[in-house]
């Protein structure tokens, strides 16, 4: 099921935040949305997932996704927000549940499998406000993985993970896009995204600065010059990380 993206414009308040943005993603991919701060990433996400008003069109195969009844839409699409808060203090297993309230049931088998790949088991019974950031983050994951969704848009789910987490965070949404989940990561760290992206979506104050393979837009002169910085290439298991080295001019 094909995720398609086109002339998508967004305007909050007076300001038209994205403009024009074209693109088709696909399943079983990882693509990062990269950009520098304020470039529209969260907005995109957002609109893609029918959460904020929006011109042009958002598709899935042929159906525009804000015409979808919200349940469907919910079982098609999961969006896991940037700061997503719990506001109970209600337990782990279900805060996970709660990812089945677009099916309408309490599946053991999608809520076990989501607890398992996030690693989050161990954590079922207890209040979800005991849980430090981190481990609130993978917990948010597996609500939202718990509802099956052809779909995943994440926005910025490395937040508070430390290195290792925010590893085997993105080590989480490679298996689940092999399994044929689509995957739509917004992401901060170039050296992340280069290590976890097929495609990267390059944003530059709302606009598409590129799209494409990410060894393709990860370049030095491309990053280099949408983020304003110098950028360095190293080589680790055949992919090519572009490491941030200083400022452009500075
Ligand atoms: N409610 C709002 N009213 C007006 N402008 C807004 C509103 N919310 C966000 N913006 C602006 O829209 C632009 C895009 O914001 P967005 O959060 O999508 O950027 P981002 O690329 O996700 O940034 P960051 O990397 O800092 O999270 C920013 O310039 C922001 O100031």
């Amino acid at each position: 099921m094909a995720l398609t993206v086109q002339g998508l414009s967004v305007a909050l308040g007076r300001r038209t935040v994205l403009h024009d943005v074209d693109a088709a993603f696909r399943p079983g991919r990882i693509t990062a949305v990269l950009g520098p701060n304020g470039a529209g990433k969260s907005t995109l996400v957002k609109a893609m997932a029918a959460l904020l008003p929006h011109r042009g069109e958002v598709r899935l195969d042929e159906r525009m996704v804000a015409a979808l009844d919200p349940r469907e839409r919910a079982r098609l699409i999961g969006y896991l927000p940037q700061d997503a808060v719990v506001h109970w203090n209600m337990r782990v297993d279900d805060v996970v549940a709660l990812g089945r309230m677009p099916h309408g049931d309490r599946c053991p088998r999608a809520i076990g499998a989501a607890l398992c790949l996030t690693d989050t088991a161990d954590l079922a019974d207890r209040p979800v406000g005991e849980l430090s950031g981190g481990e609130r983050s993978r917990v948010l994951l597996a609500r939202v993985l718990a509802g099956e969704p052809r779909w995943l848009l994440a926005d910025e789910p490395l937040a508070s993970l430390d290195p290792a987490h925010a590893i085997d965070m993105l080590d989480r949404l490679r298996q689940v896009a092999r399994e044929g989940m689509g995957v739509v990561v917004v992401l901060h760290d170039l050296v992340q995204a280069a290590r976890i992206a097929d495609d990267v979506l390059l944003l530059d104050t709302g606009r598409v600065a590129a799209f494409g393979p990410a060894a393709l837009v990860l370049t030095p002169e491309l990053v280099g010059r949408v983020f304003g910085v110098e950028v360095a290439l190293i080589e680790r298991d055949g992919r090519h990380l572009p490491v941030p080295l200083g400022r452009l001019g500075g």
